[in-house]
């Protein structure tokens, strides 16, 4: 249920690093359309040839993305299959999000304002995916693109679109799920089998805790052990200065799935904590959010 892209219609053009089980290519795609011929700067998303054993889930996860579209998901324009599975992608302008945050972390500061927007079109994005009963499993500032960088002086938002989710964790082993805590819910690393609906709403406030640091968790680098240990004794992550913040990244956080709030309210919250002039006050004192 996705199209099929000859090879020959791609040019291949630098390397842009790699994703979990992926490389990432930037290219080219060539169509000729009655005489007509046009490119498309696209991204190519191989599949590790020692992860072959995954590639069903692979293509899986690319068909997914082929049957929704959404103004913040990335648009698949097809897979091409051969040797290796090559996912083509849109090519979103201004890459991974954990990067950029990471970039701006030292030089231009991003306001609180832009973070809420960043945060706001992520839940819209899962709401959607919610109402259409699709689980994402993967959400992360890795998988977060950034096509518009906005601007704080026009007042001009950030556009983000949200990237596949790759190999699915229904499929993944106990050690590659443990090195995915604290994004990936609790109830998958006991039991990938158990990803809910409400698994996405876990990563959805390590995401949010995590655009808030500054595109990392310290957490995530710490030996499996302690990752481990980390759900076992039901701990939490630091809380952040902005209290709201904070209170609406541990319901999410919550151990028990049921629990956790729906994106609705999420919305509904992050709506709130927008028009609080508490982050302009924040913002103003150069608080560290
Ligand atoms: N420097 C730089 C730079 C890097 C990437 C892009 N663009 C892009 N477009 C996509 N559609 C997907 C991705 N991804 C990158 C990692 C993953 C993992 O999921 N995706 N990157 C633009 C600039």
């Amino acid at each position: 249920t996705f199209q099929n892209i000859r090879p020959e219609t791609i040019i291949w053009g630098e390397s842009l690093g790699q994703g979990s089980f992926t490389k990432i290519f930037r290219g080219i795609k060539r169509d000729i359309d009655n005489e007509e011929s046009y490119e498309t700067d696209v991204l190519l998303k191989v599949l590790d040839i020692t992860y072959r054993n995954f590639n069903e889930s692979f293509l899986e996860a690319a068909s997914v993305m082929s049957l929704i579209s959404h103004k913040h998901l990335v648009l698949l324009h097809g897979i091409c299959v051969g040797t290796d599975s090559i996912m083509v992608q849109e090519y979103v302008k201004l890459g991974p999000l954990d990067i950029y945050l990471k970039k701006q972390k030292d030089g231009s500061r991003i306001t609180a304002r832009w973070k809420l927007e960043v945060a706001k079109q992520l839940a819209y994005t899962l709401s959607f995916l919610r109402d259409k009963n699709i689980i994402h499993g993967n959400v992360s500032t890795k998988n977060i693109l950034l096509s518009r960088e906005g601007d704080s002086s026009t007042g001009s938002p950030p556009f983000i679109k949200l990237s596949d989710s790759g190999v699915s964790i229904t499929v993944m082993t106990k050690e590659l799920l443990t090195d995915r805590i604290p994004w990936v819910a609790p109830e998958c690393v006991r039991d990938p089998r158990s990803l809910v609906q409400e698994s996405d709403c876990w990563s959805f406030g390590a995401t949010l805790w995590e655009i808030f640091n500054g595109g990392s968790i310290p957490l995530s680098v710490l030996e499996p052990t302690a990752k481990v240990k980390f759900y076992q004794d039901q701990l939490q992550l630091p809380i952040l200065k902005w209290t709201e913040l904070a209170n609406l990244i541990n319901c999410c956080m919550n151990y028990r799935p049921f629990l956790r709030p729906s994106f609705r309210a999420i919305i509904r919250d992050l709506n709130n904590l927008i028009t609080s002039d508490y982050e302009l006050l924040v913002d103003l004192s150069t608080g560290d959010l």
